[in-house]
C-alpha cells in the first residue's frame, strides 16, 4: 500500500465530508489530485536517465534523493523540480520531491541529532532515510501548531488544559512514547504515505514535554487526519473549471490521539535544544526551500503567461497603462528565475553538501507571496466584469439559446468558447475557493512572511554598507 501503487486503503483515518472515508479511490477529490501527484512517480519509468540516479551501493534512485555536490548537481535538480512541478502548473505546493530534499541530504546532516540513554536519534534519521529512499515513500510534514493563543507558551496552554494546542509527550516508556495532540494544516497528508511531524525553532526551556520529531506510516492508530471542504466543483467538466477539477491539494487538520511512536521512529524526543535545532541543522530547511522556491518561480510563469494571454485576447495590448502591468509582471518573473540560479552559484559546502543560498532563498520566498498576489490583481483587472458573464459550458449544447450565444460573444480575437475556457481559467485562479486557497497558500505556506523578513534583514551581510556609512560619518564629523 503506498502512494506510488496508489492504493490508500490501509486502514489510515481520513475524515472528508462528514464521514471516515472507506475508500481514497472513490472519492474523485483524491483520485483525480491523486493521478497528479503520481507522474512524480511515472516520470521516472519514462525518462530514466533523467529521473534516477546510481547511488553509493550501485542501487538506481530518484535523483531527488541525489545529494548536491556542485553548481551543475543543484542546477540539474532545479530543472527537475520544475519539470514536476510543470505537471500541475505549480498548484500542487507539497509534491513528493519537497520533503525528498531533505531526506537526500539527511545522512550528512543526522549527528546533530545526537543520541541519548532512549536511543540514537542520528541512527534513527538515517534508517528513516535509507527507507524512504529504497521505497520512494511520499512524506508529508506536519510543523505548524494550531492557532490558539499564541501569546502564551505551550506549557502553559497545557497546564490550562488545552491538549491539542501542540503534540506532546503524555507517557514515557521503555520502547516509545505516547504523543497526543495536533497540527494546525497538513498538506497531502490524506494521500502521503508517512507524517514526518516535528517544530519550528521557538521551544522554551519549560517545553520540553513538547521537544519531539518524528515520522509514522498514516495508518498508524490514533493518527486522525480531518479534511477541509473541497475546492473541487463535481458534476462540472474541465471547460467550466481547468484547475480547480484537477487538484485539489487537500488540507487537512492532525489530530493525534493518543498515538504510540516506537524509539526507532523518532528523531527527537524531550530535548528542547535538538527540537529548536531540528529544521534548521538538518538542513531540510534549505533543501526544501530550493524546490519550494522553483515551483513557486513555475506557478509564478504560469499565471504570468495568463495575465499576458488575457491581455491580447481581450484586446488590451494597445493600452499604455496595460503595457506597463504586463511589464511589472515580467519583470517579477526574471527576478525570481535569476535569484533562484543565483542562490545555486553562491552555494557553499556545508557538512559535505553542497547547500544553496539561504539568504537568497528567502529573498525569492519574501517577494513570490507579493509577485503572485500582483499577477492575480492584473488578471482580475484584465478580466473585469466579463469573468462573471461566463456561462456553465453546458449552454454552448442548448439548442435554444446556443447559436445567439456563440454570435454574441465571438469577438475578432476570440470565438466564444475559447473566450470562455480562457476567462474560466481566470476565474479558477482568481476568484474561485480553489484560487483563494492558493493566494493563501503562496502567502503562508513557507511561513509568516513577517518571519521570513525578520530573519532576513537579521542575517544579511551589510559590511559594505556599514563601511560606506562609516566612510561618510567620519568624513563629515573630521571636516573643519
Ligand atoms: C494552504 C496552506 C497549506 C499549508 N500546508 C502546511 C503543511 O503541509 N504543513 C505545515 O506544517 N504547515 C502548513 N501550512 C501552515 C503554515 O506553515 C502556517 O500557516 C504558516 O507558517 C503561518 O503560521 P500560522 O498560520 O500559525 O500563523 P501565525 O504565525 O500564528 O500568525 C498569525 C497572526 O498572528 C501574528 N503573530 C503570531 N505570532 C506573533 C508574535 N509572536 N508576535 C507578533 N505577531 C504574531 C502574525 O503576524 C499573524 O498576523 C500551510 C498553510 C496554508 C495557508
Amino acid at each position: 500500500m503506498s502512494t506510488k501503487d496508489g492504493n490508500l486503503n490501509d486502514g489510515r483515518n481520513v475524515y472528508y465530508a462528514g464521514k471516515l472515508v472507506e475508500d481514497m479511490a472513490n472519492e474523485p477529490v483524491f483520485a483525480r489530485t491523486l493521478k497528479f501527484v503520481q507522474r512524480y512517480y511515472e516520470l521516472q519509468e519514462e525518462d530514466p536517465e533523467t529521473y534516477l540516479y546510481t547511488d553509493e551501493k550501485g542501487e538506481k534512485k530518484s535523483i531527488l534523493f541525489m545529494p548536491t555536490m556542485t553548481v551543475e548537481d543543484l542546477a540539474h535538480k532545479r530543472r527537475i523540480y520544475e519539470q514536476i512541478a510543470r505537471e500541475s502548473y505549480g498548484f500542487l505546493g507539497r509534491t513528493p520531491d519537497f520533503i525528498d530534499t531533505g531526506i537526500a541530504i539527511l545522512d550528512y546532516y543526522a549527528d546533530v541529532l545526537g543520541k541519548d540513554s532512549r536511543c540514537d536519534y542520528a541512527k534513527n534519521a538515517r534508517d528513516w532515510a535509507a527507507r524512504v529512499k529504497k521505497h520512494d515513500l511520499f512524506i508529508s510534514h506536519a510543523i505548524q501548531n494550531p492557532q490558539v493563543d499564541r501569546q502564551k507558551g505551550l506549557t502553559e496552554l497545557l497546564n490550562e488544559g488545552q491538549e491539542f494546542a501542540a503534540v506532546w509527550i503524555k507517557e514515557e516508556r521503555p520502547d516509545g512514547v505516547i504523543v497526543r495532540g495536533a497540527k494546525q494544516v497538513n498538506t497531502l497528508a490524506p494521500l502521503a504515505d508517512e507524517l514526518l511531524v516535528f517544530n519550528l525553532p521557538g521551544l522554551h526551556k519549560v517545553d520540553s514535554k513538547f521537544a519531539l520529531a518524528f515520522s509514522l506510516p498514516l495508518a498508524t492508530k490514533g493518527v486522525k487526519m480531518v479534511c477541509r471542504k473541497p475546492t473541487m466543483k463535481e458534476g462540472f467538466s474541465l471547460k467550466d473549471y481547468p484547475l480547480s477539477g484537477s487538484f485539489d491539494e487537500m488540507d487537512a487538520f492532525i489530530i493525534l490521539d493518543d498515538v504510540f511512536v516506537p524509539n526507532e521512529n523518532l528523531f527527537v524526543c524531550g530535548s528542547v535544544e535538538k527540537s529548536n535545532a531540528f529544521f534548521p541543522a538538518s538542513g531540510f530547511f534549505v533543501h526544501t526551500a530550493h524546490q519550494d522556491e522553483v515551483r513557486g518561480f513555475v506557478k509564478l510563469e504560469f499565471v504570468t503567461g495568463l495575465a499576458v494571454r488575457l491581455a491580447e485576447k481581450l484586446g488590451l495590448t494597445g493600452f499604455l497603462r496595460v503595457q506597463e502591468m504586463l511589464g511589472s509582471l515580467t519583470v517579477n518573473l526574471e527576478m525570481i528565475k535569476s535569484s533562484i540560479i543565483a542562490s545555486e552559484i553562491t552555494a557553499h559546502m556545508e557538512n559535505g553538501v553542497l547547500t544553496p543560498n539561504m539568504q537568497v532563498l528567502l529573498a525569492v520566498r519574501a517577494s513570490l507571496t507579493n509577485y503572485y498576489d500582483e499577477a492575480l490583481r492584473v488578471i482580475a483587472e484584465f478580466a473585469s466584469g466579463s469573468i462573471v458573464g461566463v456561462p456553465d459550458f453546458r449552454e454552448f449544447e442548448n439548442t435554444d439559446i446556443s447559436e445567439i450565444l456563440k454570435t454574441s460573444m465571438t469577438s475578432a480575437l476570440l470565438s466564444a468558447e475559447e473566450r470562455s475556457l480562457l476567462l474560466n481559467l481566470a476565474w479558477d485562479v482568481t476568484g474561485e475557493s480553489f484560487g483563494q486557497r492558493q493566494r493563501t497558500y503562496e502567502f503562508l505556506h513557507g511561513g509568516n512572511p513577517m518571519w521570513i523578513k525578520n530573519m532576513h534583514w537579521l542575517t544579511e551581510d551589510l559590511e559594505a554598507a556599514n563601511q560606506m556609512l562609516d566612510k561618510v560619518l567620519e568624513n563629515a564629523r573630521i571636516e573643519k
